[in-house]
């Protein structure tokens, strides 16, 4: 089984729960969601590989560590993963970025899939798959489909979420048991509509001010 981990830092903590309040409005919400993916990338990022590199400092010689090999492509799943890619790309900034356009049926709570795009070496790639919410696991499940599909490698996939329900973490871990799983918030249940509860609501709309 991949890892699953719930990245509760104070400061992530501290910066999730001020989003959680309805009152907080678009702007601070962005602007928060973009800083809690850039300390999540911090652990996410953790265990990417290094290579020993020559490096001359201005008193000697020495071998020190630099990323090696497998570069890294960030997938955001539209629209509320979009709202996470700038944190991520300030710590990594050559990574690629791939989309993949998904929307849930409010009624049955499924996914729809209306774009794809991304970058051709995805199978050489680390996968950061990024989505602020994981409720059904619905979405999460058919994009990782989407991705494998195309040669994506499982193991080499990672989805970081800001909050997750238990029911969405089951569902990735059941279909995809090498899928890596990073949230900031492992919350309690999903209510009849299948928002997660507590949750923060619906982060698209809040992410770009619609309703
Ligand atoms: O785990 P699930 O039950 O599939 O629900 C989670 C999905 O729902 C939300 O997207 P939404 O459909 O609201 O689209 P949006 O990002 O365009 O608002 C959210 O951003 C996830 O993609
Ligand atoms: O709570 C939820 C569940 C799905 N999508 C959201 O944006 N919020
Ligand atoms: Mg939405």
């Amino acid at each position: 089984m991949a890892k699953f981990e719930v990245m509760d830092h104070p400061l992530i903590q501290h910066k999730l729960t001020m989003i959680r309040d309805k009152n907080v409005g678009t702007k601070v919400f962005r602007e928060t969601v973009r800083e809690i993916s850039t300390l999540m990338t911090y652990e996410v990022s953790r265990t990417m590989p290094l290579k020993d590199v020559e490096v001359e400092t201005p008193i000697c010689k020495t071998t020190k560590k630099s990323l090696a090999g497998k570069k890294v492509a960030i997938i955001p799943i539209l629209r509320a993963g979009l709202g996470m890619v700038d944190g991520i790309t300030e710590m990594i900034p050559a990574a690629k970025i791939g989309f993949i356009g998904m929307y849930r049926d409010e009624t049955t709570l499924k996914p729809h899939e209306y774009f794809v795009k991304l970058p051709e070496d995805i199978a050489e790639r680390q996968l950061f798959i990024v989505d602020p919410m994981l409720a059904t696991g619905g979405s999460a499940v058919m994009a990782i489909d989407a991705l494998k599909k195309r040669g994506a490698k499982e193991t080499a996939m990672k989805f970081v979420s800001l909050v997750a329900a238990p029911e969405g973490v089951k569902a990735i871990q059941e279909a995809f048991p090498d899928v890596d799983i990073f949230t900031a918030a492992l919350d309690d249940h999903l209510n009849e509509d299948g928002y997660i509860v507590p949750g923060l609501g619906d982060a698209g709309d809040r992410l770009f001010g619609t309703k």
